[in-house]
C-alpha cells in the first residue's frame, strides 16, 4: 500500500537569520526543499509527498519541485500554518484524502525541509521499521557530549551561571532526526488528540513521535544518520555544503 511523506517547508528561518523562509535557502544551487523532495523521491520508498509551504507563497514552492527533473513522485503543496505541529496537520489533511480509485494510504511519514540531506537510505529504513510493525519509527544518533541537567541562575547573579543538577547518562539519549514515520491511523488518531495545543508555540509538540507518545503508545529508534543534520543556523548551512561535496 502507499506511503505519503508530509515534507515540512512552512517555517520562517528565524535562527538562520537570512530574509527568505528556510525551506527556499539554496545550499549548491538548490532550494532545501528540492534536495529533501529529491531524497525522498530517490528512496523509492515513498509514493506521493504533500509540502507545507510557508505563507503566500505556496505556487512559488509548487512550481520549484514540479520543475525539478528528479523530483518524480506526485507533490502537492498546502499552505503551512504558525507551528510545526499545525503545519504537519494541515499536510496530513491534504494528503490523506482519498482520490477515486486511489488505493489508501497505510504509511505517513514525516519530514523537515530543514533536513535536506537525510540520505534515501534513511528512508527506506524508517519505511521498513514500520511495514515490520512498528507504528511509529523514529531515526535517532547516540549523544556524544557530556549532558548536565541545571537549575535556574540565582537572581541577580552578574555571570547568569546555572548551577548543574546532575550529569545525565548519556548511554540512554537519543538525539532524534527526521524522516520519522508512522501507520496513519496511528498519526492521525495522535495530531487529532492534541489538536488543541497545535497553535500555541509554547505547547506545540516539536516532533511528530512526541504526539504518540503523549497518548502512552510505543515508539521506537532506529538508526539515524549524521547527514540528516538539521539546519537551524548559517554554521549549519556551511556544514550541509561540505556533507553535500563529500556525497559527490
Ligand atoms: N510553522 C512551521 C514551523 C516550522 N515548519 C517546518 O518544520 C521544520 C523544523 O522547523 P525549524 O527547523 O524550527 O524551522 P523554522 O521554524 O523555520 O526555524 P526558526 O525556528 O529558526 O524560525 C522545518 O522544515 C520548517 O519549515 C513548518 O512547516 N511550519
Ligand atoms: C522534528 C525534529 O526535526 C526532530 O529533531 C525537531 O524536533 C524539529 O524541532 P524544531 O525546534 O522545530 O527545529
Amino acid at each position: 500500500m502507499p506511503t505519503l511523506a508530509v515534507l515540512t517547508a512552512a517555517g520562517s528561518g528565524t535562527r538562520l537569520g537570512l530574509d527568505l523562509p528556510k525551506a527556499l535557502v539554496e545550499l549548491d544551487g538548490l532550494p532545501l526543499v528540492v534536495h529533501a523532495a529529491r531524497r525522498l523521491c530517490a528512496s523509492g520508498a515513498v509514493d506521493t509527498i504533500v509540502v507545507t509551504a510557508p505563507p503566500g507563497l505556496r505556487e512559488h514552492v509548487a512550481a520549484l519541485l514540479r520543475d525539478d527533473p528528479v523530483v518524480d513522485r506526485p507533490v502537492r503543496v498546502v499552505e503551512g500554518a504558525g507551528t510545526r505541529q499545525a503545519s504537519v496537520a494541515a499536510g496530513l489533511r491534504a494528503g490523506l484524502v482519498e482520490r477515486p480509485g486511489g488505493e489508501p494510504v497505510d504509511v505517513v511519514l514525516v519530514h523537515d525541509a530543514a533536513r535536506p540531506l537525510a540520505p534515501p537510505a534513511l528512508v527506506r529504513r524508517v519505511v521498513e521499521a514500520v511495514r515490520a510493525g512498528h507504528a511509529a519509527v523514529v531515526p535517532g544518533l547516540p549523544v556524544t557530549d557530556t549532558i548536565k541537567r541545571v537549575t535556574a541562575a540565582r537572581a541577580g547573579d552578574p555571570s547568569h551561571a546555572e548551577p548543574v543538577a546532575e550529569t545525565v547518562d548519556r548511554a540512554v539519549l537519543r538525539a532524534v532526526q527526521t524522516p520519522q514515520g508512522f501507520d496513519r491511523a496511528l498519526l492521525v488518531r495522535a495530531h487529532e488528540s492534541a489538536a488543541h495545543r497545535a497553535d500555541d508555540e509554547r505547547s506545540a509538540a516539536t516532533d511528530d513521535a512526541g504526539l504518540v507518545e503523549a497518548l502512552g503508545l510505543p515508539v521506537h529508534v532506529v538508526p539515524g544518520d549524521t547527514a540528516a543534520a538539521k539546519i537551524t543556523t548559517a554554521h549549519d548551512l556551511r556544514v550541509a555544503a561540505l556533507t553535500l561535496r563529500e556525497e559527490r
